[in-house]
């Protein structure tokens, strides 16, 4: 029934002011009303229609996808969009393309790693995107070890040049999204070595293509790596291979804030820590954590409208069924995701707030809180990223069999997050860093140093107080167990950072009632799944965890009449959804029969390959006839 809002009953149910919540969930009137500006814009465009995304060969999809980064840009300029609104608008054409790493790695990098002067070059072709750039770190043989890399940047004193060489196959840059097909220029990583000496790994801008004809220029080899998991998806984007073959770049290209290299062939560092060479790994990760709410927030919101339109079983005297939202055991899967998609969000948003911070005081010379934002950045990322996508994947066995189709919206949206648990730093090995960071923690506070920021809490542990211990001895016998320690932390600065948003002042009849309901479902199912370390190490007993198991069960019941409510104040358009399952109006059964009938094999009642592969077979006279 086109026209009938089937959820209409489920929205009456709302015990709070949903435009209010909007507000919160988006941050503020003004984010709101761009959101909805902007979004609106995207979803009324026919240009950027996506429904047909899975089904494209690659070759058309990629064709596409740059059909479409090219109109977003004409848009942004003739509606003169500023850089909030045309970021919102790159976000709401929800298509990974080279633009996104042209805007969010190559001009961050450029921003954080160049000098005054280097900016003033290069940003403005950037922002007119006169060039697009790309960030080419990982290599064939090396990712994670950013150490171990092995292109090479030899300076030669007599042209005032840096080479840049792929001494080996593994040498070569594989992976980089943008550079396969698109990308000018590359914010390239590689060996500084001067007067055969390796001062390690440093960034240079690198000219990959002509700007003429767009051919590789002399000495370098560029393609794409090839498909990857998933219809769609982040097929759309070319991730490339790179062969540097003695490439010649001005020694002025070298990115040069944080160490230098003079005419002379000197080498001079800043006064700043080496580690800002991967400032923008702590950039991107903190907007990683921003995007985590968006990505499970969408997921939630599919299979929670659809949870309340299913219904199994439980008929009483032919009247309806029960909605599947109202098992328990449907609740309790859902649920705790619904309240990790709002606890992302504010933590995002504090995590925003400390790489502000973290930046205005690297300005002032101020290198304290380096560290601790390395380890937030760090471990948020891993943190929300893993539980982002695995809870997709749960959003899909919550949909059921339907969950399945393309056209739940659901395969493709888990088959273009998935990545991101290992691009950006595999989350294990950046578990690994927080469990450096807070080891080293513990070992100070042997010495007397009171720890602050995420980290105070373990100076008022007791036995921490107690431990005499140095980073590394026994940490990588132990770094299975001290992962989990890194993702408990991680988990501490989720919930407390939560529960410090419920202390601001927040507007809208029954709006903080329902985030104080989900903060204690966040923190409650947590306790629940790792109820087992609470008890062997006594924080809890057996009676405290029975009756948080009994309060958690109590606000279940007490988010359900409002789960429509809270999906919809995260305020996606359908367009943005994508999803017939997680259709506004509901309208799921009507939607799904008629998209089946577009599907290209039912094109032709009979299908290609019938005449030579089916018929044969229906016609075949079996030698075993006889039998
Ligand atoms: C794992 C590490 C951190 C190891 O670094 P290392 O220097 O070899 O070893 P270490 O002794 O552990 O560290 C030395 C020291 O450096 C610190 N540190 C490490 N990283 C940072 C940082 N980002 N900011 C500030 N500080 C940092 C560490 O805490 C250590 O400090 P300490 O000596 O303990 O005081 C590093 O190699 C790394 O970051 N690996 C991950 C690689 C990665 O993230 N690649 C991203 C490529 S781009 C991409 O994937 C884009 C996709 C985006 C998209 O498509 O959307
Ligand atoms: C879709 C996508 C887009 C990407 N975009 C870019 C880009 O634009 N630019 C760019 O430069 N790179 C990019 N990358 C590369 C990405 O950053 C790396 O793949 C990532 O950092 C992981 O490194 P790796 O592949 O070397 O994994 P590996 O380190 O080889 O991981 C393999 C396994 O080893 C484990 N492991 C590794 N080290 C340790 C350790 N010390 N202790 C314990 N276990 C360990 C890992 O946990 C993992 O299980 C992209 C990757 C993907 C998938």
């Amino acid at each position: 029934m086109e026209g009938v809002d089937h959820l209409a009953d489920e929205r009456k149910k709302a015990e709070f002011n949903v435009e209010a919540m909007k507000i919160v969930w988006a941050g503020s009137q003004h984010n709101l009303e761009v959101s909805n500006r902007i979004s609106k814009l995207v979803a009324d465009d026919p240009a950027f229609r996506k429904d047909d995304r899975t089904m494209l060969p690659r070759k058309e999809l990629f064709k596409n996808t740059l059909r479409k980064a090219a109109y977003a840009w004409k848009r942004i300029n003739e509606l003169r969009l500023s850089e909030e609104e045309a970021s919102k608008l790159r976000f709401y054409v929800d298509e990974t393309a080279y633009t996104d790493l042209h805007w969010g790695m190559f001009i961050p990098a450029i921003k954080g790693q160049g000098t005054d002067e280097q900016q003033r070059k290069w940003l403005p072709l950037a922002y007119k995107m006169q060039i697009i750039g790309c960030y080419a770190q990982t290599e064939l043989g090396h990712g994670s070890n950013v150490q171990g890399l092995e292109t090479t940047a030899t300076f030669d004193p007599h042209t005032d040049e840096f080479v840049i060489h792929s001494p080996t196959l593994t040498s070569s840059k594989w992976w980089p999204g943008g550079l396969g097909k698109v990308s000018t220029h590359a914010v390239t990583y590689a060996r500084l070595i001067i007067d055969g000496k390796d001062h390690g790994v440093h960034g240079f801008i690198v000219q990959l293509r002509s700007l003429e004809d767009h051919r590789p220029l002399p000495g370098i080899t560029v393609g794409d790596i090839g498909m990857k998991f998933g219809n769609g998806a982040y097929n759309t984007m070319d991730n490339g291979v790179l062969r540097f073959d003695h490439v010649r770049i001005p020694r002025n290209q070298m990115l040069m804030k944080v160490s230098q290299v003079t005419r002379e062939g000197k080498y001079k560092q800043s006064d700043v820590p080496r580690q800002l060479v991967y400032g923008t790994m702590v950039y991107v990760r903190q907007r990683i954590v921003a995007d985590a709410s968006c990505y499970l927030s969408r997921a939630v919101c599919i299979a929670t409208r659809y949870s309340a339109v299913r219904r199994q079983f439980g008929s009483q005297n032919g009247g309806p069924e029960t909605q599947v939202i109202d098992y328990k055991t449907q609740q309790s899967r859902l649920f705790p995701l619904l309240a990790s998609a709002y606890a992302f969000r504010f933590v995002g948003e504090w995590l925003e707030w400390l790489y502000t911070d973290v930046m205005q005081r690297l300005q002032a010379n101020d290198f304290s809180t380096l560290p601790e934002a390395h380890a937030c950045t760090a471990g948020l990322k891993s943190l929300t990223t893993s539980v982002t996508a695995d809870g997709i994947e749960e959003c899909r066995k919550l949909c059921g069999g339907h969950g399945y189709l393309c056209t739940s919206g659901l395969p493709e949206l888990f088959a273009v997050y998935v990545p991101a648990c290992t691009y950006e730093g595999d989350n294990i090995v950046l578990l690994l860093q927080v469990a450096r960071f807070l080891m080293k923690t513990v070992s100070q506070i042997g010495t007397g140093k009171q720890p602050v920021g995420t980290i105070a809490y373990m100076g008022r542990i007791e036995h921490l107080m107690q431990c005499r211990c140095n980073v590394q001895r026994g940490f990588a016998e132990l770094s299975a167990d001290l992962v989990e320690a890194a993702v408990a932390h991680c988990q501490l600065i989720v919930v407390s950072k939560f529960i410090e948003k419920l202390q601001q002042d927040i507007p809208g009849e029954g709006v903080k009632q329902q985030l104080e309901a989900l903060c204690g479902i966040y923190y409650l199912s947590l306790l629940h799944k790792h109820q087992g370390d609470f008890l062997a190490t006594s924080y809890l007993t057996p009676k405290q965890s029975a009756l948080a198991n009994d309060q958690l069960r109590a606000l279940y019941s007490k988010v359900r009449p409002n789960a429509i409510a809270l999906v919809d104040a995260f305020n996606y358009s359908d367009h943005f959804l994508s999803s017939i399952l997680g259709r506004y109006d509901g309208n799921v059964y009507p939607k799904l029969y008629e998209a089946a009938w577009k599907d290209p094999l039912n094109e032709s009642v009979v299908p290609d390959g019938y005449h030579e592969y089916v018929r044969p077979l229906l016609k075949q006279q079996l030698h075993t006839a006889r039998l």
